[in-house]
């Protein structure tokens, strides 16, 4: 304990100077290329530039001495080995055991959800198949050809992420997948009105099966196919919905017949949970052999977060790093910025993987944080965002830490002069890319010459940042990807002392919602409500007052 006390003191010392000095004068010193070539760091085709951060090596050997301290190899290992990490709901963090491979050897402490999880892929290759294959129909006897996912939070957002990206990225689509999120029916609405009624199954995601969002959503689903195929919706149940779920006993109860069900385990968070049966929509969408890729590419990072020595070890270096800028720079705010469309999904699910995970500043244990913890996420794809907020990064005044994550290649199948299109778009998106980096950590003094003649000024430089480069943008990177941030909040988890495994935050607005929900459909009045479940605020009672008054009128 007295160890990390004297760490700390030494890294808030370190950020005390280094605040005071610029990257410019990082980037530009005397030992500027030892430096930069020292903070490059590689797993296979991804390589990542920390060079571009506000630190120095001594900087970078003190973070790894305080993760060490806060026990980061440790959990890492009780990680993989299954331990009850998640202690407020007294269970493992298995999220890994959904890639694992099929037939690999695994730990006796973790065999049975590494089997459980090896016969739900066996079985969700075999369900792809029967509609590939046109085994199973619609109940009008007609094959499948469009998917709709239904689910919300983690049930949506890695699949969505998963399917855009890789069907945009070249994977031939074999079903089209639609994805419905919004509680309001907004994304449901056009779908009803193209897709045919007789060829489209619903998946119904869910861990819970019991959230309203997607419950109103397939509800209304369920009543278009049966008013269009004039088929009870009991019967539709039967034939026209995949259920997936944590709880098998809500999949029957709802009526989804055992043969049409796939299950993942309770271990198995819901921002952590593309990789089990929830990335069914993936498979159907792009093909088993697709889904298979990506887990090798995310178990391949599991090995690489498991056996690489720390200050090679890419998640604990992407942790440290970050929990430096939040904790010791003070940096609120951090960016995540793809330079590739396809990655246009990449911001929001990593909202929800950081901010749900360690959004928190009740520590394991019950005490409190005494340190700020997870910065806010946020971002876009890069070149749309240099067209609307970078404005505010460059001459605003905040400070903000950033991902820039970019691929080398592009790889298209499409025809050879569009290929030659493509190929210099990837060019000029790189250059906007690095172009970016620099001016973020250098400002006014990225210019120099002719350019300094011919530029405004005024651009606070100093926003440090790391640069992800993928070789190419395909199954095995993204998936390789995606794990390295799974664990890069793990990471951070242990050096705040979080529970990064429950959402205790996201409940009790679920619960004012339902009692107001009963006064909007008419079974209880305001007074009711307002002297019973929720305060009576003059605020929140006014406003459901007018917006009852509205929605009359
Ligand atoms: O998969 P479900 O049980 O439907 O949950 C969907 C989502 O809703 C919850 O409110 C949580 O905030 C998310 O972590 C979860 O992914």
């Amino acid at each position: 304990m007295h160890k990390l006390y004297a760490t700390n003191r030494q890294l808030e010392l370190q950020a005390q100077n280094l605040r005071r000095q610029t990257l410019s004068e990082l980037l530009c010193g005397a030992d500027k290329s030892v430096r930069a070539e020292r903070l490059q760091f590689y797993f296979d085709s991804i390589h990542l530039d920390a060079s571009k951060q506000r630190l120095t090596e001594e900087t970078l050997e003190l973070l790894l001495e305080w993760a060490l301290q806060c026990g980061v190899e440790k959990q890492r290992d009780d990680l993989f080995g299954g331990k009850a990490l998640n202690t407020s709901e007294n269970r493992a963090a298995l999220h890994f055991s959904a890639r694992w491979p099929i037939n690999a050897s695994a730990p006796q402490s973790i065999f049975g959800t590494v089997k459980f999880c090896a016969e739900q892929r066996q079985k969700m290759a075999h369900l792809v198949q029967q509609i590939h294959s046109g085994k199973w129909r619609g109940v009008t006897g007609e094959p499948i050809t469009d998917i709709v996912h239904i689910g919300v939070g983690g049930s949506d957002l890695g699949p969505k992420l998963v399917s855009e990206t890789l069907g945009d990225a070249g994977e031939r689509r074999i079903t089209s997948a639609h994805y419905v999120s919004t509680m309001d029916g907004s994304q449901l609405l056009p779908l009803m009105q193209t897709l045919n009624p007789a060829t489209t199954l619903l998946v119904l995601a869910s861990k819970s099966f019991s959230t309203v969002d997607t419950q109103f959503n397939v509800r209304t689903a369920l009543a278009w196919l049966s008013e269009q195929l004039s088929i009870s919706t009991e019967e539709l149940r039967k034939h026209q919905v995949l259920g997936v779920s944590a709880r098998p006993e809500r999949m029957d109860a709802f009526g989804i017949p055992e043969s049409h069900q796939l299950q993942f385990p309770e271990t198995i968070g819901g921002r952590f949970s593309v990789w089990s049966a929830i990335g069914v929509s993936v498979a159907l969408e792009l093909g088993m052999e697709t889904f298979e890729t990506l887990l090798s590419g995310a178990h391949a990072m599991d090995q690489h977060f498991q056996k690489a020595p720390s200050a090679q070890n890419l998640p604990i270096l992407l942790g440290i790093i970050g929990a430096w800028n939040t904790q010791f720079l003070k940096i609120p705010t951090h960016l995540v910025l793809p330079y590739d469309g396809r990655l246009n999904k990449l911001p929001p699910y990593l909202q929800q993987l950081e901010m749900e995970s360690n959004g928190k500043t009740v520590r394991a244990g019950s005490s409190q944080a005494s340190q700020v913890t997870c910065p806010i996420i946020w971002g876009d794809i890069g070149p749309n965002a240099q067209h609307a907020f970078y404005q505010l990064v460059h001459q605003g005044s905040h400070e903000v830490s950033a991902d820039f994550i970019a691929v080398a290649k592009r790889t298209t199948n499409a025809s050879c002069s569009v290929s030659e299109h493509l190929v210099a778009q990837t060019k000029l998106t790189l250059a906007n890319c690095i172009a970016q980096s620099q001016l973020f950590a250098l400002g006014d003094d990225a210019i120099t010459g002719n350019l300094a003649a011919t530029t405004d000024k005024g651009y606070r430089g100093n926003q440090p940042n790391t640069v992800i480069i993928l070789e190419t943008l395909d199954a095995w990177s993204l998936g390789a990807l995606l794990a390295l941030y799974e664990h890069k909040v793990f990471v951070q988890s242990i050096l705040w002392g979080i529970n990064p495994f429950d959402q205790p935050g996201v409940e009790l607005g679920k619960k004012l919602s339902t009692s107001l929900y009963q006064v909007f459909s008419g079974n209880r009045t305001a007074s009711e409500v307002f002297s019973g479940d929720l305060v009576d605020d003059s605020s929140t009672r006014l406003l459901v007052e007018r917006v009852l008054l509205m929605a009359r009128n």
